[in-house]
């Protein structure tokens, strides 16, 4: 491809506007954004552990994937009702939308509610009022990912499949998230066996702090069809050269991992190195209302910090269509899009 036009930040802003983008790795829950926090809090009644959504906001500081996961899970008590999911979700498409990403594949950790007392079906419906609704008026495609918390125990996540079984036509894949290091994939090989078997696509959290081996685990004993995050992959060698060959899909979250000290600073962020490497590696926000951004944002924050080219920018764009599991002509729909703006920018 010929070197691209747009150098200047507002010009590059353009172009990450303009592009077709696809979300793969993001949170429902972690795209609660603390007004609505608030909002919904004092309709169910619940006095949150701060007064104020700045105070709240404030508290957004973490060293570490666990300080974050420990507010998350008290952010989410907050949900009660369909109503409450549907709000949620309806919030985050509404401002992707705004941002022009056109197809998501969005995370939900269902053990996270039943354990409080709120039915599988309540979360669904909810979720799934919204993306549907969504699609009809954004024109947004949309997988649903059922997410598996490592902290808990392979049987608490044996339960869920169960309690999922009559949603399999509206649940696209599987996922494995929460308290990585010391919670290994092999933890989980059972259900993810299970999973693969009633046909779900499969992706797990893995190299976000936990080592390198993590990734092997989740590919050669989960049989991922993509790794969430995958960072520390680059420690190894022969990791890296699968990854390539494969062309398995990693879905990075530069913010995140700077939120989350993953990264100490974004200038570091492996991205490039990923890039060079030749791994099809993609952006994503995982829990932007933690930790300060979309897709855009993202995208624009990393571009700046270790000056990613125009066309780095479309290969990652390009790569979060292709390595979605979106539909063959949906993906092709993206890809004839991506390439007319790319060619406006030329
Ligand atoms: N970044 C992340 N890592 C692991 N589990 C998560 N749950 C929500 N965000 C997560
Ligand atoms: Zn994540």
């Amino acid at each position: 491809m010929t070197a691209l036009s747009p150098k200047t930040p507002p010009e590059i802003a353009r172009l990450i506007q303009a592009l077709p983008k696809a979300e793969l790795h993001l949170h429902i829950e972690g795209s609660f954004e603390p007004e609505l926090m608030f909002a919904i809090a004092k309709r169910n009644r619940i006095t949150l552990s701060y007064d104020s959504v700045e105070a709240l906001k404030e508290a957004y500081q973490f060293n570490n994937l666990q300080e974050f996961l420990d507010l998350y899970y008290q952010g989410m008590n907050v949900l009660q009702t369909r109503q409450d999911y549907y709000d949620l979700t309806r919030a985050y498409l509404d401002k992707v939308h705004s941002q022009n990403v056109r197809h998501v594949e969005i995370f939900w950790d269902p053990q996270g509610h039943l354990e409080r007392g709120i039915d599988f079906a309540t979360q669904i419906d909810g979720i799934l009022q919204a993306l549907k609704e969504a699609r009809a008026q954004h024109g947004i495609s949309y997988r649903l990912i059922m997410s598996f918390l490592r902290h808990l125990p392979e049987e608490s996540a044996f339960e869920t499949l169960e309690l999922a079984k009559p949603y399999l036509d509206e649940i696209y894949g599987v996922g494995l998230d929460s308290s990585e290091m010391g919670h290994p994939p092999e933890k989980f090989q059972g259900v993810f066996a299970a999973c693969r078997d009633l046909g779900l696509r499969i992706t797990a959290h893995a190299g976000e702090e936990g080592p390198a081996d993590y990734v092997w685990q989740a590919l050669d004993l989960l049989q991922v069809d993509r790794v969430d995050h995958g960072n520390r992959s680059l420690e190894d060698d022969t990791l890296i050269e699968r990854l390539k060959e494969s062309q398995m899909v990693l879905t990075v979250c530069p913010l995140s991992n700077l939120k989350l000290q993953v990264v100490k600073d974004l200038n570091d962020h492996p991205i490039p190195a990923m890039l060079q490497a030749g791994l099809k590696a993609t952006i994503n926000s995982d829990d932007p209302a933690y930790f300060g951004g979309y897709m855009n944002e993202n995208l624009m924050q990393l571009q700046q910090a270790v000056g990613l080219s125009a066309d780095d920018i479309i290969t990652l764009t390009r790569n979060s269509i292709e390595g979605s599991w979106a539909e063959e002509a949906r993906k092709k729909e993206l890809l004839a899009e991506l390439d007319r703006v790319v060619a406006d920018f030329s």
